[in-house]
């Protein structure tokens, strides 16, 4: 309930996998939920059948979550508008959402990705084009496979926003019996956590992909954790975040899962697939793909050294064979763990 005694009302804005299992999130914590999509037959969908049978096929979505494709009618009045497009199209998508927006409605962003060219973390970019104040953007992260939320089995979550208090809200806002939300005030390492994992999420794949083993994944994992707390480090986030369900629980749960789209398309790879052959099999958005560029021109513009993103990206973007990468990453000169 807010103040004024009515029900929360949050608006998400993209019914791919993740805004469409949120809004179940919300609507079964008790708010009164609106999806946004762009094509018209899928809000029809959400309406007439309670399933979006492109995204979550077979699961049943509440009766307190309706869809529509009016972007002003979905702004109208929400307490809360989430965010939950891919990345790199959101200061597009904002631009046109911005002049629709409630007034005092707090911005919650679900992405977990760097923005190509500026190298903006997704609360800036929400800063930049809707022109309002950090402590009205909130980020919602950690280990969060849509698919297993929508199953509704039991996974925690952090909801970040610098105003404490902004963040609680939110928290009230989507806890269920099965979605356990902590609040955290460290946005930049939230942030930073939820983009990096996925890039970690490829090198996992890709090494999963040219049959290496357990061994593989533990030093991928951990060392992929010490480049983003470096990274962390100089952007002034607190690096207890990345031991947290930010980072640790962001990348076992992307790391280990085939419903990861990120560890899938490196495992393509990693299996022989050329990029464009893998990119022709996914179906859905893999943010690494894009944000391993960003997240590189991130970690140079700090001074940061960070292999296992350089390695993914000369992978990725510039065709280096997989084995070759292996044996630079292996070759690297050695050093102490911590330094
Ligand atoms: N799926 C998951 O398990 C999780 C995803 N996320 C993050 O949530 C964000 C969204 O991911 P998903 O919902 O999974 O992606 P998705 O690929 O399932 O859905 C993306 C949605 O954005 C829409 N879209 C695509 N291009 C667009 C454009 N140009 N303009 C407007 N809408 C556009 C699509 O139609 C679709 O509704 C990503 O940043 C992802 O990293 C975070 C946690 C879990
Ligand atoms: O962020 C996720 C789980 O927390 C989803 O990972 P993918 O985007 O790789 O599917």
């Amino acid at each position: 309930m807010t103040t004024s005694g009515r029900p929360v009302k949050a608006t998400v804005f993209g019914t791919g996998s993740w805004g469409t299992a949120f809004g179940m999130v919300l609507a079964d914590a008790g708010c009164d939920v609106t999806l946004w999509g762009r094509r018209a037959e899928i809000a029809e969908a959400v309406n007439s059948t309670r399933t979006n049978p492109d995204y979550l096929p077979g699961i049943e979505l509440p009766e307190n979550l309706r869809a529509t494709s009016d972007a002003a009618e979905a702004a109208h009045d929400a307490d809360f508008t989430v965010l939950a497009v891919p990345s790199q199209t959101l200061r597009e998508n904002l631009a046109d959402w911005a002049p629709l927006l409630a007034p005092g409605t707090v911005l919650v962003s679900l992405m977990k990705g760097v923005e190509l060219g500026s190298a903006m973390r997704m609360s800036e970019v929400i800063e930049d084009v809707a022109k309002v104040g950090a402590d009205r953007i909130a980020v919602v992260t950690g280990p969060n496979l849509a698919r297993e939320i929508a199953a509704r089995m039991p996974a925690a979550a952090v909801v970040a926003c610098t105003d404490e208090g902004v963040a609680q809200r939110l928290q009230t806002a989507c806890h269920t019996p099965y979605f356990r939300p902590y609040t955290n005030t460290d946005v930049v390492g939230c942030e930073l956590g939820g983009a990096v994992k996925n890039v970690i999420g490829l090198a996992v794949g890709i090494a999963d992909g040219m049959g290496l083993g357990d061994n593989t994944k533990g030093s991928l994992i951990t060392r992929g954790l010490a480049e983003t707390t470096r990274l962390g480090l100089r952007m002034g986030a607190d690096p207890l975040t990345f031991a947290g369900l930010a980072g640790l629980g962001d990348l076992v749960a992307t790391c280990s899962s085939p419903l990861s789209r990120n560890h899938t398309f490196g495992t393509n790879l990693g299996r022989g697939m050329t990029l464009q052959e893998t990119i022709a099999v996914t179906r859905q958005t893999a943010e690494g793909v894009k944000s391993c560029e960003s997240v590189l021109d991130l970690a140079r513009r700090h001074g940061v050294d960070m292999p296992i993103t350089e390695t993914v990206v000369e992978i990725v973007h510039e065709g280096k064979p997989p084995v070759v990468a292996v044996k630079e990453l292996m070759s690297r000169s050695a050093k102490p763990e911590r330094h």
